[in-house]
């Protein structure tokens, strides 16, 4: 990746900066970014988003592949609907309501994991999810998978945030890495291999943010 100044940059240092090291082209993503079109719930995002401009591609593509897919019932692990956190669901709270969308959001707080099988015995929820975005506790990603895949109806999306863990999935194993991405690097690492091998679903894996994959249930 070239630097302002033309200069190669060394991609030494694995992490979010040595995806995209220039700050002149976060600040471009965030300039050209294909936002929504509602000016003030963007203004919102992006105080919220400032110290990860990446996000903001995130969000931005999210929300295109809503209104593709037409989604109608959709679940979020990690910010909404369900989160460990009251208060992480509260940041974006504001925002929803001047959105008018409160009263569709169904918000649990505690682990993910009970409520997902809470909703697997009802026999009604399988496969009537049309769209999943999970960004929780990596620890968890697979067992949100194996669930998730009676949830999501056949052409139904789930969409896993964090599958490039800042580059760490392609670091050598004698890398020298931030604890917090040595920690759970091996969960990431699973959960890739075990989304690859997958029969059930076609996957796509995106460069966007901290990687992003999408899968598609085929049967
Ligand atoms: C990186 S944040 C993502 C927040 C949100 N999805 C977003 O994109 O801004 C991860 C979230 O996962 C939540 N979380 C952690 N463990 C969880 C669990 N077991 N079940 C549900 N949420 C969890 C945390 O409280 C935190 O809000």
């Amino acid at each position: 990746m070239a630097s302002q100044n033309g200069q190669q940059r060394p991609h030494q240092e694995v992490g979010h900066k040595s995806l995209l090291q220039s700050d002149a082209l976060y600040q471009y993503i965030l300039d050209t970014s294909v936002l929504p079109r509602e000016p003030e719930c963007m203004k919102e995002l992006r105080q919220i988003t400032a110290n990860h401009p990446m996000n903001i591609m995130s969000i931005s593509f999210l929300n295109m592949l809503l209104k593709l897919t037409r989604a109608k019932k959709t679940m979020e692990i990690g910010i909404l609907a369900m989160d460990t956190n009251r208060k992480y669901y509260e940041v974006g709270l504001l925002t929803i309501q001047k959105a008018g969308v409160a009263h569709k959001i169904d918000f649990r707080e505690g682990p993910a994991l009970p409520v997902l099988d809470q909703l697997l015995q009802d026999e009604t929820n399988h496969g009537s999810f049309d769209f999943v975005f999970v960004d929780a506790d990596k620890e968890n990603y697979v067992n949100y998978h194996r669930r998730l895949l009676d949830l999501v109806k056949v052409g139904g999306l789930i969409a896993y945030d964090n599958t490039l863990w800042g580059g760490a999935v392609a670091a050598p194993p004698d890398a020298s890495l931030p604890g917090y991405l040595r920690h759970y690097l091996e969960f990431v690492l699973q959960l890739n291999q075990e989304l690859a091998a997958d029969p059930c679903i076609e996957i796509c894996q995106l460069p966007v943010g901290d990687g992003l994959t999408l899968c598609r249930r085929i049967r």
